[in-house]
């Protein structure tokens, strides 16, 4: 099903999602982005989701770099649902906040497979992000199986309805479609394949969030690097990308970065 809606003019994102992957000796690679971000179109904004450990110290080496206005934030990749409490291990929106992270990645597929979350907690998490005052960016997509059996649209209508909260508006919620499939494994959908999920996921969120929905920004997810940047980010009602492996080099996440329109 092809869904023609309005295209509106939304500012890019380029989020980095570095998953299990850095040391202490990786914030070389922040400071290039910071030194990179500087020569970037004025339409792009960039967020480095690195692990917890390493929130509080990039938040910190940002502040203090010396051009404050550079469009870059530091995020995080999960959070708890709660704000404290017995939680072994977990972390809280709100200690991600503390430590400077300003966006939180919920949902995505490798949480939704190893550690079993639903859409209900999806949901949840996506309050809590918003609890701290923080942005969420919400990960939907379907597998192989689902897209061999002609039901990606019908398995992101249901993620969508049951992972996004009542209130979403432009301002607090980010929309990441992640085809399964295509994470970490050099594999893309045609430009054609992500236009339909897109323009349905907009159509999807315009219906139940009004003119919020017409801006909230919609990225694309799986297997981004520099050399297919430029037609994915071509691709109406896609504004930008959650950038997995290719996040983890300055460069690379550069380089996709200009690829925007
Ligand atoms: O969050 C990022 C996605 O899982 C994409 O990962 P990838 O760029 O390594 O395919």
């Amino acid at each position: 099903m092809r869904v023609s809606m309005p295209v509106p003019a939304v500012r890019s994102l380029i989020a980095g999602n570095w998953k299990m992957n850095g040391l202490k000796a990786a914030s070389s690679e922040l400071d290039a982005i910071l030194e990179g971000a500087a020569q970037l179109s004025s339409g792009v904004d960039l967020l480095v989701c690195p692990p917890a450990t390493l929130i509080a110290a990039f938040a910190d080496r940002l502040a203090a770099h010396a051009n404050s206005a550079l469009p870059v934030a530091i995020g995080a990749q999960d959070c708890h649902t709660n704000a404290a409490g017995a939680h072994t291990g977990d972390i809280s929106a709100e200690m991600l906040a503390d430590a400077g992270a300003r966006t939180i990645i919920v949902g995505h597929s490798e949480r939704r497979a190893d550690h079993a979350e639903t859409d209900a907690i999806v949901r949840t998490k996506a309050q809590a992000v918003w609890r701290a005052g923080l942005v969420a960016i919400v990960c939907v997509g379907e597998t192989q199986g689902e897209r061999n059996a002609g039901h990606t649209l019908d398995v992101v209508a249901g993620q969508l309805a049951g992972s996004l909260p009542d209130g979403a508006t432009a301002a607090n919620l980010v929309v990441a479609y992640e085809p399964v499939w295509a994470i970490g494994t050099g594999m893309t959908p045609t430009a054609a394949d992500v236009e339909e999920v897109h323009g349905f996921i907009r159509q999807t969120l315009t219906q139940r969030f009004n003119g919020e929905g017409e801006r909230m920004r919609l990225l694309y997810g799986g297997s981004v690097k520099p050399s297919n940047a430029s037609e994915l980010m071509a691709v109406p009602h896609v504004n930008g990308a959650l950038v997995g492996g290719a996040s983890l080099k300055a460069s690379d996440f550069l380089a996709i970065a200009a690829g925007c329109p």
